[in-house]
């Protein structure tokens, strides 16, 4: 049973209504992908208020993807994770998925830092769908909460209020908000902007290790490090183009971010950008 999120049916669920159409010569079409589709986004637009942000969006995420989204301040990346994760919905076009598990990191600029509210308890609010409203979490649910602390590098710090931790400790208890549920897809809304680089490479490689079973949309302004770790990269900007792999060009960035971009080379990789633009 899939679900499909269109303007006039918010969250129905039913058979897909549109057929895939999927070409080898279409956007939508990974080279070598064999693996399966698990959210396909078709002519999607949104906004808020009559004013659209999104027009045109086609985009498929598959199984153990590792899709990148960048693009300018403003573009509406944050606009289609909230069509995806269901919080927005689409004024035209529309997203099929069958019903996922997913977890989300919002952006750091989002979360209220004074929620009287423990790095335990946020981390276990992530279980929240596993038990009912009433019912208490489980000793197996807090175990599971202890060892996604350790792996965020959270130790001792288990029952300080959310309002007492750095900007990089809120965002990797965040993070394991995210990840405790063992979701199908996690999507990461600028998850390093607090981090240290200690920490960020803790991050990615943490990150390619859930990547074995799950798929990972991360939302980054830092085009260098995503284009180290991700497979496929999106850049939103209105609309949205989409790269089946990171051999991403100076033009094609210049393009999507309408202003001039320069990448350093590092290795065989992109490893910085420069913007010499005005605005
Ligand atoms: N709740 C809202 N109500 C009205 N306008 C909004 C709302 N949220 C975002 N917008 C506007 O929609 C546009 C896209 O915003 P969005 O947050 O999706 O961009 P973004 O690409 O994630 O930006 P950034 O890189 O700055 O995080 C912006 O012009 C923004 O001001």
């Amino acid at each position: 049973m899939e679900e499909v999120r269109k303007p006039d049916n918010k969250q129905t669920t039913g058979a897909p209504q549109t057929t895939d159409g999927t070409s080898p010569s279409s956007p939508l079409f990974r080279k070598g992908g064999e693996d399966e589709v698990l959210i396909k986004i078709r002519d999607l637009s949104a906004g808020y208020d009559g004013r659209l942000v999104l027009r045109n969006v086609n985009l498929n995420v598959y199984e153990r993807d590792f899709l990148g989204i960048i693009g300018p301040n403003g573009g509406g990346k944050t606009t289609l994770i909230k069509c995806i994760l269901g919080l927005l919905k689409p004024s035209g076009g529309e997203i099929i998925c069958r019903p996922l598990t997913m977890g989300y990191l919002p952006q750091y600029s989002s979360i209220d830092r004074k929620f009287p509210i423990t790095v335990e308890e946020v981390i276990l609010s992530g279980l929240s769908s596993k038990k009912s409203l009433t019912s208490r979490f489980t000793s197996e649910h807090r175990e599971k909460a202890l060892s996604v602390i350790a792996r965020m590098g959270l130790e001792g710090m288990e029952k300080r209020a959310i309002g007492a931790l750095s900007g990089g400790q809120l965002q990797r208890a965040l993070l394991g908000r995210a990840i405790i549920s063992d979701p199908e897809v996690v999507i990461l809304d600028e998850p390093s902007t607090y981090i240290d680089k200690r920490f960020e490479a803790r991050l990615y490689e943490l990150l390619a290790e859930i990547n074995k079973d799950c798929a990972i949309i991360l939302v980054s302004h830092d085009i260098g490090t995503v284009l180290q770790q991700v497979k496929s990269i999106a850049c939103v900007n209105e609309t949205l183009d989409y790269h089946p792999d990171t051999g991403i060009t100076e033009e094609w960035l210049e393009r999507n971010f309408n202003c001039p971009i320069e990448l350093l080379g590092h290795g065989t990789l992109p490893h910085r950008i420069l913007g010499e633009h005005k605005h």
